[in-house]
């Protein structure tokens, strides 16, 4: 494994002036921040502030036209096709609408990176798939149901079994809440974080959910125009005199944060 060769102390990812242009526009302008091991870490910030951006730019999906991103101690510019495929088995990503496969069963979708990137026997994947089923609290008769057949907290669910299927050390979540009703919102925080205590996972969730941040996260990120605004705990987000930072915190929505 290619984490075993770094030291612990090692963020599970240091983004380091990231710089990331769609087009001729630059979306992210030079963005700082650690992802520590174990964390997890809300990244917030006004719509449009380049959040999702900044994801799918760490999982490879656009180029980086600046800085650099270090994952598990390897700068991930300089790795070679084979070390990124490496690499990117280390994490699982959960996008907004969940982005299973619909013509595919819940169990085929566990199934689909595993066919992908391990040799394993179809009765041992199976097995497998109905772990990751049984792990993200499903019961085993979702395995065989298609997408539509399920409720939204049974996609997020389903998509994080996928998510999970090749044992990653890293996830990324995409607005993991939105959707949910409050009650399934704060159970899928609490799985989140049982995920993290049990399996060593880092972290790193894209969030409107101000409940999710003061549940499950450990620090805070904030983005603004493409750029850190301010990285930290809850306590110190709440601190802040940043002019946003207030509103976010402080505002309507926020009354029972931090009480
Ligand atoms: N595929 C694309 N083509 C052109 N512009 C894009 C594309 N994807 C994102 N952008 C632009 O990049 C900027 C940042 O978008 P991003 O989706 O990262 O925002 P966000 O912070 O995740 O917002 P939200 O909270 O609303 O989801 C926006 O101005 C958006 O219009």
């Amino acid at each position: 494994m290619i984490n075993a060769l770094i030291p612990e102390a090692d963020p599970a990812i240091t983004v380091d002036g990231l710089v990331v242009k769609i087009g001729s526009r630059t979306i992210i302008n030079g963005l700082n921040f650690d992802l520590h091991r174990r964390e997890i870490l809300g990244l917030i910030g006004p719509s449009g502030s380049g959040k999702s951006v900044t994801l799918r730019a760490l999982i490879g999906l656009l180029p980086h036209a600046g800085g650099n991103v270090t994952v598990m101690g390897r700068n991930y510019a300089q790795l070679n096709r084979r070390q990124r495929v490496e690499t990117q088995r280390n994490w699982g990503v959960l996008f907004q609408q969940g982005a299973l496969f619909s013509s595919l069963t819940v169990k085929e979708n566990i199934e689909f990176q595993m066919r992908e990137h391990l040799h394993l026997s179809p009765k041992l994947r199976s097995d497998i798939a109905m772990i990751k089923l049984d792990l993200v609290g499903l019961p085993a008769a979702a395995a065989h149901s298609y997408p539509a057949e399920l409720s939204g907290g049974m996609i997020k669910r389903a998509a994080l079994a996928r998510a999970l299927a090749l044992d990653p050390q890293i996830l990324f979540l995409d607005e993991p809440t939105a959707g949910l009703d409050p009650i399934g919102a704060g159970k899928f925080d609490e799985l989140i974080v049982t995920l993290r205590d049990t399996l060593g996972l880092t972290v790193l969730m894209v969030t409107h959910d101000l409940d999710s941040l003061a549940m499950a996260c450990d620090r805070i990120v904030a983005l603004a125009d493409g750029k850190l605004l301010k990285a930290g705990t809850m306590a110190e987000m709440l601190q802040s005199d940043q002019p946003w930072l207030q509103e976010y915190f402080h505002g309507p929505r926020a009354r029972n944060i931090g009480s």
